[in-house]
């Protein structure tokens, strides 16, 4: 497989002689031998732990880590610089942390970047299990991504694939050579979707928002120097890593502010033109309202039982933000990319789109449409399982246990590999690296149900496990059908679908190493009726 190299291939930067010197100093002054029975794991050197590895492998993280957990086991103990961290590698290990251990493993780790992202604690995907992240599920699951909500979305989603589908027919019909950046327009697409979704609309800072959320992206994922030396004042000063994670955070802080403020300046307005009007005021139609006015009405009813300040709202804006969108787009890049270089799977949901859908044009199908489409359905699955845009699921024991006979102190740091799990051939065959939906017709594994097994976690398991995957999936499911029905893909220039780079570039989440760029032609069967 070709893969990227690692983001921690800058880390040979650090063999400056004084950070050496320091962390030498701390570690053979502060190791201690607690007598615990620790998962194996490969020998360390000291300051750098296991990380040597990794690095000689030029392998992503998830790769590197399945390759030695093929030696040292499905429970594995590495360190990472200075941070102990477990690596849990098959689904036999993931029932133990996500069913046996649900609760002691329901916390997310801390270090430099997540306290930063997770704005203090304020928002709730990188905030500890407690009262606080309870209360934002809850509020997650019963108001922004109600029923309500989601039928409110479904009309955004169907708006934006409808524009898609039209500027791909647009630059296709003006010339068969022209080339889709489609992996730019599936990231567009899934950033309007959730703009308008949170804000109603395209917010004018939605550039530097992006902009700075990919910052964000490349400085979170376990694996930046700061990560990895959480305790060094000097690595952090010499690398400036926290300095930008802190600055790209308060700009994204302060766009966020200025959106909410804008909104609330608005609300204001409407209220008290319509109390001039009819003498009472009338709260917002809350068949409309998308999800700021959510959090802000919330705000102003003051039922939910604690306080939701502006700096809550804009942690749960931001957060949501962040987990919807490049997971999505690059699911959906992921699936483009396999199909293309499986023919006849392409052509097998394609055909089942025109025997479900009909051979005659229609504009956009809807989600009404989609019960049916159970081989595209199949196809996505797939994409997620070899492709899992989280790939390392990160969790921390919240009190000592022991998982798999191995003790686990309470603090240490977990890494659930989503992509050793979904490609463990015990469980998946020994063609568990091809790409092959057809598997998914003998088993009955839902997208985010698993079975009496864990083997399929690609929006993890248990009490964190993602809300976002019903949305996900359908907004998937939809974007898909509509690319294959209307349009013949194909690599530019007619070269062979080996030729496509599949190679990965490791963050928080795992995209495509060359952005997608293919030719779309309308497709046969609507050109022949
Ligand atoms: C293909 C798309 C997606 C994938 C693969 C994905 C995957 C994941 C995974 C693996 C986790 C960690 C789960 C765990 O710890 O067990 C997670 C958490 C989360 N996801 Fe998603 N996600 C996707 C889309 C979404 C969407 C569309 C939303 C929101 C609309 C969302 C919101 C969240 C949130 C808020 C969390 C944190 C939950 C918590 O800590 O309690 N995700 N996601």
């Amino acid at each position: 497989m070709d893969t990227d190299q690692l983001p921690y291939g800058s880390f040979w930067l650090v063999a400056v002689a004084t950070i050496l010197m320091s962390l030498i100093l701390r570690q053979v002054l502060g190791g201690k031998d607690t007598g615990a029975k620790l998962p194996p794991g490969p020998w360390n050197l000291p300051i750098i732990g296991s990380l040597h590895h990794l690095v000689g492998t030029k392998l992503p993280p998830h790769r590197a880590f399945l390759r030695l957990a093929r030696r040292h086991g499905p429970l594995m103990l590495l360190r990472l610089g200075e941070v102990p961290r477990v690596i849990v590698s098959t689904p036999e290990a993931a029932m133990e942390v996500f069913k046996t251990s649900d609760l002691t493993f329901a916390t997310r780790p801390s270090g430099p970047t997540l306290d930063i992202v997770s704005c203090g604690g304020k928002g709730f995907a990188f905030t500890p299990y407690g009262d606080h992240w309870r209360q934002m599920r809850k509020l997650c699951i019963m108001e922004l991504l109600s029923a309500r909500q989601v039928r409110r979305m479904d009309s955004i989603k169907q708006a934006e694939v409808t524009h898609l589908m039209e500027s791909v027919a647009t630059a296709s019909s003006a010339s068969s050579s022209a080339i889709i950046a489609i992996g730019k327009e599936l990231a567009r697409l899934t950033n309007n979707i959730i703009s308008r979704a949170a804000f109603g609309g395209k917010c004018r800072q939605q550039e530097a928002y992006l902009r700075e959320l990919a910052v964000l992206a490349s400085l979170v994922g376990g694996f930046s120097l700061v990560e990895l030396y959480p305790s060094s004042r000097l690595v952090r000063w010499l690398t400036g890593d926290s300095r930008d994670l802190r600055r790209s955070h308060a700009r994204i802080q302060r766009i966020l502010a200025d959106i909410i403020q804008e909104r609330k300046e608005k609300k204001q307005n409407n209220a008290s033109a319509t109390a001039t009007a009819t003498g009472t005021p009338t709260p917002t139609p809350k068949e409309d309202e998308d999800l700021l006015d959510v959090l802000l009405r919330l705000h102003e009813e003051d039922t939910l039982g604690f306080p939701l300040t502006s700096e809550i709202i804009g942690a749960v804006i931001f957060e949501i933000f962040g987990a919807a969108t490049d997971t999505t787009a690059s699911t959906l890049e992921w699936a483009m990319a396999e199909l293309i270089r499986n023919p006849h799977v392409m052509a097998r949901a394609k055909l089942e789109l025109q025997q479900r859908l009909g051979h005659h044009r229609r504009s956009t199908i809807t989600s009404a449409d989609l019960g049916d489409l159970h081989y595209l359905r199949m196809v996505i699955k797939e994409t997620l399982r070899l492709h899992p845009s989280v790939s390392l699921i990160h969790r921390a024991a919240m009190e000592d246990c022991q998982v798999m006979g191995y003790d686990v102190p309470r603090g240490t740091s977990v890494m659930i590999n989503a992509f050793a799990v979904g490609t463990d051939p015990a469980h998946w065959g020994e063609d568990a690296a091809e790409f092959r939906p057809e598997r998914f017709e003998e088993m009955s594994v839902e997208y985010y149900k698993q079975g009496s097994k864990m083997e399929y976690i690609p929006f993890g398991a248990g009490r964190r496990q993602c809300p976002g995957a019903l949305f996900a999936s359908t907004t998937m499911e939809l974007v898909l059908a509509n690319l294959l029905y209307h349009f013949d893909w194909a690599i530019p220039g007619g070269a062979g679908p080996e030729t496509l780079d599949m190679g990965e570039v490791f963050g928080i989440v795992v995209q495509t190493r060359s952005s997608l760029r293919l030719q779309a032609v309308a497709s046969c069967h609507l050109q022949d009726h």
